[in-house]
This record gives structure tokens, C-alpha cells and sequence, in this order.
């Protein structure tokens, strides 16, 4: 019995539980308190870490039920996008490690199956997790020795077409398996609605078939009035089955809810009955909040979807001061001075409103200015309808997200030579997003294309330019790219002037070597120029500024009046290097023995640190590029420490 004088100490049930299967003796009043548990140090450890918050939030309870109630690691539970699984991340054996995720050398903000073996599936990109979870599905009935496979996604991610592939698949094959729908309502951008719950309790208690019966013969449910038409479809498809609808069920599924996704008192015998019952594929339509429990993130219109590290008391925000504008917010600045010139300009996001500043474009061309869920592939080809039409359409993708649209970039853009312009935003090395989100191909995949005129911005004030050359470019697509973050704090034009297409310039005079950058590296190369120049060795510097066409006139005078020739690009092999290389050697450059380098992204996927870090890492930084020069001039380079 405890007194004053020796109070008893409750241990907290989350000190008891490393792993599910610690889980497995717990009560269900006992789940109850390990979801408020974790739901505070899911909140204490972003305060410290900065990332996704609100997802991880929203999904808390159906966390625990879900490794209450299944068997991690044997059978499957896969987080579609993944930035919700820090909570899952929590139980599995990482609580000691939370506190260094999205940290060099630290976890990762997705799921990741090198971290774990309950990550079941990389994330990071949406709407893949159903059909990750059919190919866990249907190995089991091969005889893999896997237990069931259950995938947790969002209402956003939902209004992937990937999403529809994947149940239009599981359908037809017809085995067990189980999707965990998340609707929270919110994508990334808020959506206008609101969501009926009296269909919650109703089904809360009864039994699946009752649960299905109600559905079928129960009145209607309101479901939000998405934001974007992806989610608005979705949704549609959703009303359709709460009203003993038939797409889910015509796809194969039984489709059980709408439940309350934070009452653990629903989902727990719920997901019980259906493990011990459940005989062909499963849809369980959970009802969430983005944010859920803290008030913080529950009151932004965001629900808290990202955030920097924070003050746990007042949610007050510690961020990075710049002075110089966001390349996010140059971009949309310039498209919206363009749009005011020439109303046939147009944009398209997939889902991104905020992060590619068309959120901005929208606010004074609502009516120009379209959001069409994650549904890149969507978005592409829509871009390529509008120019069709006449329009000049500016389809603003992240580099890592448009990797999702290639074929139609190919197919329905470069081959019909439509006029779309795609704003190439998060080029290069994104920081703690890491791997899933690097922006390192699209140079490679957008310069390969004939008749696609292929830019980089080396600062802010060249992207102005960048703005206006694509948007009086007609004649084909084009594209341009530009980093995460702020820009170099460079005077800014007071409009845009288009650039000659094909044409690079010259930036400073050197030596023997001639330095030839493509996009933002351009600052570490003339660091390194300075440092250079302190030994008599400064070499010349140029910016290409496309990479297609390239400026061969340029290029020719480089070679002809220098001994070595280094390109520099913030990408993978494939791109800008590559192009300069089969230029030099079908000009038999490389006959007469000229030294050519060109310095592009390692081999390899890197690891979520700063971005700094990310390029030290690939050997891009000012240091590096200086050794390269000194390498090709002969001179000894004393080995980093
Ligand atoms: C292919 C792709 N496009 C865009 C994104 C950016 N993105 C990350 S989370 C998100 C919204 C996801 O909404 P939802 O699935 O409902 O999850 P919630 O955040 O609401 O839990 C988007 C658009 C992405 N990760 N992948
Ligand atoms: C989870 C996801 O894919 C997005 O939230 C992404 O992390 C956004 O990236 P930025 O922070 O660069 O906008
Ligand atoms: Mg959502």
C-alpha cells in the first residue's frame, strides 16, 4: 500500500514493452493507457527531431491494435507513405533510437526493411502499400512463411491510381488479406468537408455481417468534400460503399466501417473477429484525426503534417532564420507575374499545394490552378490535355514524385512535343527526407528525351529567368529544376527575361582547368575557386544552364583554351556529365588526350542526413571539387581528415 511518505511509483506500461509480442499480456484497459503513452513520447520525440507529426498522431490507436492484435514480424503491416510510422517505430524495438530519426547515421522517417524486420516495406512514396501487401499476400500462398498482410493508408494516398491497381488485383485474386483505410481527411493540403460519425457507433459493437448489413441498408454518410479531385473520387467511391455501396465490394472487398480509428474499445475486437474470421480481402474504413492529442497540431490546417522541432508547451516552432527567399516561393512569385502577362498559363500540383508554392498561384487563379491528388501520372497527362488545348500549362512536381510519371512525360508530352512545362522543384539532395525523396534522376530521365529542352537554375535569380523562358517557350517541353531550401541570397531581377535556349555563360576567367557547373552546385564551385585562386591555380567557371540543348559553342571554347574540362551536376550518371562526354568524344576531343571529369552523385542511394552532409557524402562539396582540380593539375592533394 503506498503513503505520503512512500509513494508507489507506476511503472509505465511503454518502459514494459520493447516489442509486440510484449504487448500480448496487456489488457485492453491496459492497450487504452500504452496508446496515451506512446502517443506523448511520439510528441516528445519530434519536439526534438523535427518531422512528420501529425500522421504518426492520427494513427496511435489503430498502431497498437494493429501489433496488439496481429503478429509482427510474421505477419505484415505495411505504412503507406511511411511518414505515420513513428509510433510503429516506437514499439518495435527503437524507442532508444527515436530521438535521432531523420538524423545522419540516425532512423529513418519512413519505414525502412534495412532498419527493421516489422518495416515490412520501404515507404516514402505514396499509394504503394497495397500492392506490397498483395505481393506479401499471394507469396504466403506460394509458401512463403508469412502471416497476414495488412496495409495502412491514408485517404490520400488513396487517390493514387496505384492504389486502385493494387485492390482491382487483390479482388480478382480473392485472398486474405487486410487494407486499413486512414481517413483523417487530410492529405497534405487541408481539405473543406465534413465527415458524419454516427455510422461509428452504430457498427462499433455488431458483428461484421451486421457491420456489412448496416452498411448496406444504413443511411448515408457525409464524407468530406475533398480538397483535390483524386480524394474527391476516392471519396465518392467511399459514400458509394457506406451506402451498401459496390465499387469496394465489386473490386472484391468487404468493406467494414466507417469505425472510430481512435476508440480502441472498436478496434480491438473488431480486428480480432475479422484475424479469426476474415476469409478473402478486407477493407476496414477507419475514421482518424490528423493530429489527434495534440492540440498543437490538431488546430493547424494542416494537422500538423510537418513540422521543425518544437516547443512540446506552446507547439512554438524553432526555425532556421534565412534572408534569402525559398526557391518554393521564387518560383511561384515569377509563375504568378507570368500568369498576370498571359492568362493561358496554368498550373497543376499533385497534391502538393504548399510545398511547390502553387498554393500561392491559387489564391489569385483559383479557376487556373489545379490540385489533382497523388496522382502524378494523372497530373502529367492533364498537363499534356491542356497544352493540347492551348493552354501553356506549368506542371509543378517534386523531381522524386515526377519519376512517378515518366512514361506519360514520354508517351503523352515529348512525343506529341506538347508544349508543358514542368517546375522541377526538390532537385537533388532533399536532407532528412533522404533517399525515398532525393531529387537525382530527373536530368538523366527529362535530357534523354528529344525535343525536350532541359534547364537548371544555378540561383534564385537565374530561376526568374528560368520561369520566363518556359513560359514563352511554345514549341515543345521544356523543363527546369531547382533545389530544396533558400536560395544564395543574390540580387533578384525585377522580372524575368527569357534566356536564349542552348545557352550557358561564362561566370569567371582561370587557369589551366575549366570548371563547367550545372544547377546550384555553382556556389561550392566558386568556393572552391577561391581557394584555388589563393594558390595561383583558380580555374575558369561556367554555367551551363541547360543540359538540353547543350551550348556546344561554349563547350568548344572551354576545351580549346584549357587542359581539363570538369562538369559538376546535382544529379545521378545520365545527365548534364554525360551529355558533355558524348558530345567531347563523337568530337574526338578525347583522341588528343584532354583531360575530362565529371563529378555527378555516387552510385548508390544515400542516407537521410543535412544536405550538406548528403553531398559531402557524394564528394560534392567545395573541398572535394577543389582536389579535383588540383588532381587534374598534378598537384598532390593531402588526404581529408
Ligand atoms: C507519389 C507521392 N506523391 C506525393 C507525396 C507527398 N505526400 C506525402 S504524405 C502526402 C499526403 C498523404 O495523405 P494521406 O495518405 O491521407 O496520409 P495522412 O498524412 O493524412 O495520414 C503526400 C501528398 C508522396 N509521399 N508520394
Ligand atoms: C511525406 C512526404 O512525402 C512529404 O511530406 C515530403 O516529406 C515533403 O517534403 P518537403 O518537406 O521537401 O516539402
Ligand atoms: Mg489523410
Amino acid at each position: 500500500m503506498s503513503d505520503s511518505a512512500n509513494p508507489v511509483t507506476v511503472t509505465p506500461i511503454l518502459d514494459r514493452v520493447r516489442l509486440p509480442a510484449d504487448m500480448k499480456g496487456l489488457s485492453d484497459a491496459e492497450l487504452k493507457k500504452l496508446a496515451d503513452e506512446l502517443r506523448t513520447e511520439t510528441i516528445s520525440a519530434v519536439s526534438e527531431t523535427g518531422g512528420h507529426l501529425g500522421a504518426g498522431l492520427g494513427v496511435v490507436e489503430l498502431t497498437v491494435a494493429l501489433h496488439a492484435v496481429f503478429d509482427a514480424p510474421r505477419d505484415k503491416i505495411i505504412w503507406d507513405v511511411g511518414h505515420q510510422c513513428y509510433p510503429h517505430k516506437i514499439l518495435t524495438g527503437r524507442r532508444d533510437r527515436i530521438r535521432t530519426l531523420r538524423m545522419k547515421d540516425g532512423l529513418s522517417g519512413f519505414t525502412k526493411r534495412s532498419e527493421s524486420p516489422y518495416d515490412a516495406f520501404g515507404a516514402g512514396h505514396s499509394s504503394t502499400s497495397i500492392s506490397a501487401a498483395v505481393g506479401f499476400t499471394m507469396g504466403r500462398e506460394l509458401g512463403a512463411q508469412t502471416g497476414d498482410a495488412i496495409a495502412v493508408i491514408g485517404d490520400g494516398a488513396m487517390s493514387g491510381g496505384m492504389a486502385f491497381e493494387a485492390m482491382n488485383h487483390a479482388g480478382h485474386l480473392g485472398k486474405r488479406m487486410f487494407v486499413v483505410l486512414n481517413d483523417n481527411e487530410m492529405s497534405i493540403a487541408p481539405p473543406v468537408g465534413a465527415l458524419s460519425s454516427y455510422l461509428t457507433r452504430l457498427y462499433a459493437e455488431g458483428p461484421v455481417q451486421d457491420l456489412k448489413e448496416v452498411a448496406k441498408g444504413a443511411a448515408r454518410a457525409f464524407l468530406p468534400e475533398a480538397f483535390h479531385e483524386g480524394a474527391r473520387r476516392a471519396k465518392e467511391m467511399l459514400k458509394g460503399m457506406a451506402m451498401g455501396g459496390t465499387l469496394f465490394e465489386e473490386l472484391g472487398f468487404t468493406y467494414v466501417g466507417p469505425v472510430d480509428g481512435h476508440d480502441l474499445e472498436q478496434l480491438l475486437p473488431l480486428l480480432r473477429m475479422l484475424k479469426t474470421r476474415a476469409k478473402g480481402p478486407v477493407l476496414i474504413h477507419a475514421l482518424t484525426k490528423k493530429g489527434k492529442g495534440y492540440a498543437h497540431a490538431e488546430s493547424r490546417p494542416d494537422g500538423g503534417h510537418a513540422t521543425a522541432k518544437f516547443d512540446v508547451a506552446t507547439g512554438t516552432q524553432v526555425k532556421a532564420i534565412s534572408n534569402a527567399p525559398s526557391y518554393t516561393k521564387v518560383f511561384a512569385e515569377s509563375l504568378i507575374k507570368e500568369a498576370a502577362k498571359d492568362e493561358k498559363i496554368v498550373a497543376v500540383t499533385a497534391a502538393m499545394p504548399d510545398g511547390t508554392g502553387l498554393n500561392m498561384f491559387a489564391q489569385l487563379h483559383p479557376r487556373r490552378c489545379f490540385d489533382v491528388g497523388i496522382a502524378e501520372q494523372h497530373a502529367v497527362t492533364f498537363s499534356a490535355g491542356l497544352a493540347a488545348s492551348g493552354m501553356k500549362p506549368f506542371c509543378a512536381i517534386y523531381s522524386t514524385f515526377l519519376q512517378r510519371g515518366y512514361d506519360q512525360i514520354v508517351h503523352d508530352v515529348a512525343i506529341q512535343r506538347l508544349p508543358v512545362r514542368f517546375a522541377i522543384d526538390r532537385a537533388g539532395l532533399v536532407g532528412a527526407d533522404g533517399a525515398t525523396h532525393a531529387g537525382s534522376f530527373d536530368v538523366g530521365f527529362m535530357s534523354s528525351l528529344p525535343g525536350m529542352v532541359v534547364m537548371a537554375a544555378a540561383d534564385e535569380a537565374e530561376l526568374v529567368h528560368m520561369v520566363a523562358t518556359a513560359a514563352a517557350h511554345d514549341s515543345g517541353p521544356i523543363a527546369f529544376r531547382y533545389p530544396r531550401g533558400e536560395g544564395m541570397g543574390v540580387d533578384m531581377p525585377e522580372t524575368g527575361v527569357p534566356l536564349e535556349i542552348g545557352k550557358g555563360r561564362m561566370i569567371a576567367e582561370g587557369g589551366r582547368v575549366a570548371i563547367l557547373s550545372y544547377g546550384t552546385r555553382l556556389a561550392e564551385v566558386l568556393k572552391a575557386r577561391e581557394a584555388l585562386q589563393a594558390r595561383g591555380l583558380a580555374p575558369t567557371v561556367a554555367d551551363a544552364r541547360f543540359a538540353k540543348p547543350l551550348d556546344t559553342d561554349l563547350i568548344d571554347q572551354l576545351v580549346a583554351n584549357h587542359e581539363a574540362l570538369i562538369c559538376i551536376e546535382e544529379g545521378a550518371i545520365g545527365g548534364f556529365g554525360s551529355h558533355v562526354a558524348q558530345y567531347l568524344s563523337d568530337q574526338g576531343v578525347f583522341d588528343r588526350g584532354f583531360k575530362f571529369r565529371s563529378m555527378v552523385l555516387p552510385d548508390t542511394f544515400i542516407d537521410h542526413a543535412s544536405a550538406d552532409d548528403m553531398y559531402r557524402t557524394a564528394g560534392m562539396d567545395a573541398p572535394q571539387i577543389e582536389a579535383k582540380v588540383l588532381e587534374l593539375l598534378g598537384v598532390a592533394v593531402a588526404k581529408r581528415a
